[in-house]
């Protein structure tokens, strides 16, 4: 029995259509992803924490759910959005359905509106805060909540998904993205003496550490309060900083770590590490006015001259104007020029806005792996 959901903008638009995921009420901003596959690993990655998340690929759960495509332990997002959920799936990895997925997570879904005018209607006026209902379907009441609702700016939500403890990682890449690492490494493979990596966990995606443990390194995660003084008692060779949900600019507790980290270990960031590391040295960020997500956003890397597809999932970017001396620019984003990546000029320390772990996506990024890696051998 399907049972009718409605999604309030604050600017007032309604949409309305099934609900196929948990029954509820929920609030958050409303972002879209142009991904067309990779759902699960979409609905896992915690940088989506309080966002409500549309996909432009008007089909969605074609190919079920399983237990290995994850990026977390569970969801994290506020809700979900599609065009049409598939209602059979075929694969043989499958182990269940989507809608099935997201009512054992308790993630509020929702299906048959018009994916594409809600997309066109962000893009125009930018990330809007929605209210995504099953309970409630008086329109004047969810739009008042809609407006009522927090926004993300200014606000913590690394610490609702970082880890709580120190932990010991050892889960490498699956066969077929391990294939492919061996294949980029080539004879460099056999050299190479593995690193002690500590990770800053804000939120991390775990194809992160997997890329890092599959490279022959030894990976600790610790929780990203963690201060310079407890990381450098683990004897890390290098420091790596997570993705993760929300404002970087309130995180002022990792801009600290981070500041006296640098110099001391080779650090690399990734989306919201990227970001910290730039606030650290003194940068500035700002909100996007709809954000990237995606796993087809062009990248051009300065050095080499050559053009990525990335995956991205972000809505805030540093500013290229409060770069400090001590930083430049590495990686555009060809779309709309904004700074896709960021290096140190005298440490070892350099960041990218984009996915080089992708899960989903492109591989095109790979190489930010082994460039890290050739410091951490470098410095070791
Ligand atoms: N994926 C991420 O790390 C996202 C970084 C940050 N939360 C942003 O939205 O810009």
């Amino acid at each position: 029995m399907s049972v009718t959901a409605k999604l309030a903008l604050e600017d007032g638009t309604i949409f309305t259509g099934q609900g196929f995921g948990a029954e509820g009420e929920i609030s958050g901003e409303v972002v879209f992803n142009t991904s067309m596959t990779g759902y699960q690993e979409i609905l896992t990655d915690p940088s989506y924490r309080g966002q409500i998340v549309t996909m432009t690929y008007p089909e969605i759960g074609n190919y079920g759910v399983n237990s290995i495509d994850v990026e977390h332990e569970k969801p994290s997002l506020a809700g979900f959005i599609v065009r049409e959920e598939s209602r059979v799936f075929s694969n043989y990895r499958a182990e269940g359905d989507l809608a099935g997925y997201l009512k054992s997570n308790n993630i509020v879904a929702l299906a048959g509106i018009d994916t594409r005018a809600l997309v066109r209607r962000i893009r125009v006026h930018g990330a809007m805060r929605g209210i995504l209902s099953t309970t409630d379907l008086n329109d004047d009441s969810l739009i008042e909540k809609a407006r009522q609702s927090e926004g993300l700016v200014g606000r913590d939500l690394v610490r609702e998904v970082m880890p709580k403890s120190v932990i010991k990682w050892d889960t490498e890449l699956d066969e077929w993205t391990a294939t492919e690492v061996s294949r980029l490494r080539g004879d460099s493979a056999q050299d190479a003496k593995g690193a002690h990596i500590v990770c800053m966990d804000f939120g991390m995606k775990w194809n992160i550490p997997r890329h890092f443990a599959s490279r022959g390194n030894q990976v600790t995660v610790v929780p990203g309060d963690t201060s310079a003084e407890e990381i450098l008692e683990l004897q890390p060779d290098g420091v790596f900083l997570s993705n993760g949900p929300g404002d970087p600019e309130p995180l002022t507790y990792a801009h600290e770590t981070i500041k006296k980290l640098v110099g001391q270990k080779p650090v690399f960031g990734i989306c919201l590490g990227h970001q910290l590391l730039s606030l650290a040295l003194g940068a500035k960020t700002f909100k996007l006015k709809f954000g990237h997500r995606g796993a087809n956003q062009p990248v051009l890397d300065l050095e080499t001259g050559k053009v990525e597809i990335t995956t991205q999932n972000h809505g805030f970017a540093v500013e290229e104007d409060s770069l400090p001396d001590c930083l430049e620019v590495t990686h555009r984003n060809l779309n709309d020029d904004t700074v896709a990546g960021v290096r140190h000029k005298d440490a070892v320390a350099f960041g990218v806005q984009h996915h080089p772990e992708a899960s989903s996506g492109p591989h095109d990024s790979h190489y930010l792996f082994e460039r890290f890696q050739t410091e951490l051998s470098q410095s070791s």
